[in-house]
């Protein structure tokens, strides 16, 4: 192992330590910023992730409000739901939990969404936003993944200005803006954008200063697809069994061996998942000082 573990647990502590101040402040102003998570069904890996985000949140001071729809839900329901979060004062950013259930359209609910009430920064309105965002900072909240990555591996002080990243993925939640965000000014990597239907993607992760993996695969990324010393960041969570405590057994994309080559690497578990919840607040939070 010679690679620099980018640590998720402990860059998430570190930036909800910062977040717990600008909560502080806002509860000064009395304002009380409130996460809403609407979930749709009981998928385990989707009650384990929300789960996950309303205990960030009574760590920072943030209210948190669950909303629970049976996997029979009709989109009826769900429209029903998502006014209701829309107009409820005490939800200032909320999430629709992903995947939804078969049969329900997920495009249509996050066109619904309030924009400004929006903490995973997927509607329509703040992805648009995103795009015409080419020359840095912008008001409205990124998308949670994505953003995480580059907080992580600005954190760690990894350069990313000129260099060369390749992502693996082009998801909507975090290849296709991960992208985005990367080619801003003042980023200023230069990525390029594989999917399954690259002809060569070791090719392209061979001449990458940064991979990021963001596929579901287990042990997709080998040793010798990794230029020696670049920074591997591993998005990709597969569930591959249980713990001896009955806990589920977690699994990245990235293969063991690549620390062996890489110069840094995030973990899975304890990586960019914490940071994607860390993100998550960073957006309540924003959109509440916004207020
Ligand atoms: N509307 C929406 N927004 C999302 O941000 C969103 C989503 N839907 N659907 C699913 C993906 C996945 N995702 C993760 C969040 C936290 C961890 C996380 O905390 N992972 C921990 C372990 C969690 C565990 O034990 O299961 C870790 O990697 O150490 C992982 C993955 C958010 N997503």
């Amino acid at each position: 192992m010679t690679a620099i573990r980018l640590d998720g647990v402990a860059t998430a502590a570190v930036i909800k330590d910062e977040l717990k101040t600008r909560v502080d402040a806002l509860r000064e102003c009395g304002i009380r910023p409130g996460l809403a998570t609407l979930l749709v069904g009981s998928d385990p890996a989707s009650v384990s992730y929300v789960t996950g985000k309303h205990r960030d949140s009574a760590e920072i001071g943030v209210e948190s409000i669950k909303v629970e729809l049976p996997e029979s839900a009709s989109m009826a329901d769900v429209e029903a739901a998502i006014a209701d979060l829309n107009s409820a004062p005490e939800v200032t950013g909320y999430i629709v939990q992903l995947p939804l259930p078969t049969g329900l359209d997920e495009h249509r609910t996050l066109e619904l969404m309030d924009p400004a009430k929006d903490a995973d920064g997927l509607h329509p309105f703040n992805l648009g936003k995103l795009v015409l965002g080419v020359d840095g900072e912008i008001d409205t909240p990124l998308p949670c993944t994505p953003n995480g990555v580059i907080e992580l591996l600005r954190r760690y002080e990894v350069p990313i200005a000129g260099k060369h990243v390749t992502v693996i993925g082009r998801g909507l939640t975090v290849g296709r803006p991960l992208g985005l965000l990367l080619t801003r000014k003042g980023i200023d990597a230069t990525v390029t954008l594989t999917h399954s239907r690259t002809p060569d993607i070791a090719a392209e992760v061979r001449r990458a200063d940064i991979v990021v993996a963001a596929v579901g695969v287990p042990g997709l990324v080998k040793a010798d697809w990794v230029k020696p010393g670049a920074a591997v960041v591993d998005v990709g969570i597969a569930r591959v069994g249980t713990t001896e405590s009955g806990r589920a057994k977690l699994a990245g994309d990235v293969a063991p061996e690549v620390w062996d080559t890489a110069g840094w690497v995030s973990p899975v578990p304890g990586g960019v998942g914490l940071l994607t919840r860390a993100m998550l607040l960073e957006n309540v939070v924003s959109a509440a000082e916004r207020l």
